[in-house]
């Protein structure tokens, strides 16, 4: 006997006030208790396809059938109900309240109860193999642990089908775990998985189907099995690509001028007297678990974070606190959490290129120099691969992964002389993935310096000249690239090092 489906997407159509056409008689199959991938380069159609299944978009045309009934879900509380959970890339959890009133939020039964609800929570804790504190206030949560509290939210309803945008995006490998192990226990169990992302080793391992958007329509869709890397790039991006090579990042000279000097930096962030240096030319990697301290390094020598200490100098001048002198100084900082911090949706592509930085952005300085910014932007759009109508577009219609690349391209030709990136290719798709990183070593090729944080070491590894690899706020140890490996980071980072690690 055939299953059932449990969702079923036929002839689906989606376009948009402005022309855009994101979804063309689109379908999708996903069968109880499967976990079923949908990939598709940045742009392709995926959150508009998920936004629909959430009841968050209403397709233009086709069908949509819930275990075998048409269905017409008019909000997302309409498909919540229905049993979609729906776990977006910006999670949309409530800041000011504490992890356990996130959990339980919308979840309907005995779950007012303080008691019943600190139970039902262990319980859930148990079941995802996760440690975290009930009652920590969301808005102090890493990204990584707000994307714990989303999954926690959605067994707490007790969904059918769960749909993930990119779940792992800024997780590192330890707590990716995590995540394929509440998967795969949920899924043995009866749920569904809707599983989105640019990870394809991810889908492969995961996910018992796959279906393929390229531009709008579906390309290929059948049983992982049947498919490898290669065979889903091609499907993706509808070409061979090469595979990112890790090229061996050309050695920086021992007497190049030292860019950024950080001494003795700490922060009740977590930031514990870290000292380092980042020549001209050099990429420096930091690699390090979630809630190491990572990206609040970052944030204190960007001086994004006030309560920081120590010293900042570029090019041997001291900088003082605070991002409007750290961009002065010729810092940028391309934050992890970019929505927040990147980029403003209300404005269109150049403008947002064109920007050095907001907070510094005063109207007593000069008039935009309007030839300028529109080749900046046609440049970015260029060679970034922004899929875009043209930097007339809002940022707001461009899709999660293009989105990111604005950002990226407002910093990139900014002027910067220090290039400090946070998860630089979390949510963008392979082909866009290896131009970024080609272009992090073009700027330092042509004398900039580099700071990455990235929880893919693979990553890391692939641009960085050296490797300072940090844990509970402190760097722990520092490499060459071309003399360590993931699996050696990823130990350091761990905790277990060899004795001369340890100062
Ligand atoms: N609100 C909107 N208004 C206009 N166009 C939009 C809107 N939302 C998305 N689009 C466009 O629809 C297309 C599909 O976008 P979508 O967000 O579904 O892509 P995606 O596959 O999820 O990409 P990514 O991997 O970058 O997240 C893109 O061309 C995007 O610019």
């Amino acid at each position: 006997m055939v299953d059932t489906p449990l969702l079923s997407l036929e002839g689906v159509g989606k376009s948009f006030p402005n022309g855009t056409v994101a979804l063309r008689g689109a379908r999708l199959t996903v069968l109880p208790g499967s976990v079923h991938g949908l990939v598709g380069a940045n742009g392709a159609g995926k959150s508009t396809m998920i936004k629909i299944i959430a009841g968050a978009h209403a397709p233009t045309s086709g069908t949509v059938r819930w275990k075998g009934e048409e269905v017409v879900w008019r909000d997302p509380g309409a498909a919540r109900k229905a049993g979609v959970a729906t776990i977006m890339q910006h999670v949309p959890l409530a800041p000011t309240l504490t992890v356990l009133e996130n959990v339980f939020l919308g979840a309907p039964g005995p779950w007012r109860l303080p008691r019943a609800r600190r139970r039902e929570f262990d319980r859930l804790l148990r079941r995802v193999h996760y440690e975290i504190d009930p009652d920590a206030e969301v808005a102090d949560l890493a990204i990584g642990e707000r994307q714990m509290v989303a999954i926690l939210q959605a067994l707490a309803i007790g969904a059918n089908l769960v749909v993930m945008d990119e779940p792992t995006a800024s997780l590192a490998e330890g707590e990716r775990q995590v995540v394929f192990d509440v998967v795969r226990r949920l899924s043995a169990q009866g749920t569904a998985f809707l599983y989105v992302s640019h990870f394809l080793d991810e889908v492969l391992s995961l996910t018992d189907r796959v279906t393929v958007l390229r531009d709008g329509t579906v390309v290929e869709e059948g049983p992982t099995a049947a498919y490898d890397e290669d065979r889903l790039v091609q499907a993706i991006v509808g070409r061979d690509l090469l595979a990112a090579e890790r090229r061996a990042p050309a050695p920086v000279a021992a007497d190049a001028p030292v860019a950024l000097a950080v001494r003795n930096l700490s922060s009740p962030a977590g930031v514990r007297d870290v000292s380092f240096e980042v020549r001209r030319g050099e990429v420096v990697g930091i690699a390090g678990l979630l809630g190491s301290g990572r990206s609040e390094i970052l944030h204190a020598v960007y001086g994004a974070d006030s309560r920081a200490r120590g010293e900042v100098l570029v090019d041997g001048r001291p900088v003082r606190r605070g991002p409007r002198a750290a961009v002065a100084a010729g810092m940028a900082l391309v934050p992890e959490d970019r929505n927040a911090q990147g980029i403003v949706g209300a404005f269109p592509i150049w403008k947002n290129i064109s920007l050095p930085d907001l907070a510094s952005l005063s109207s007593a300085r000069a008039l935009p120099r309007e030839a300028a910014e529109a080749e900046r932007a046609e440049r970015a759009i260029r060679d970034l691969g922004i899929v875009c109508p043209g930097p007339e577009a809002l940022v707001t219609e461009l899709s999660g992964g293009n989105a990111q690349k604005v950002v990226f391209g407002k910093w990139l030709y900014g002027g910067a002389r220090v290039f400090m990136l946070d998860e630089p290719t979390a949510g963008v798709d392979v082909g866009a993935k290896a131009d970024i990183l080609d272009l992090v070593r073009r700027f330092a090729a042509e004398g900039g310096a580099v700071l990455v944080v990235s929880s893919e070491f693979e990553e890391i590894l692939a641009v960085a000249t050296r490797v300072l690899v940090v844990r509970e706020g402190r760097i722990v140890a520092e490499r060459p690239a071309h003399e360590t490996s993931e699996e050696e980071l990823l130990m350091l980072a761990n905790g277990f090092g060899g004795a001369h690690d340890a100062a």
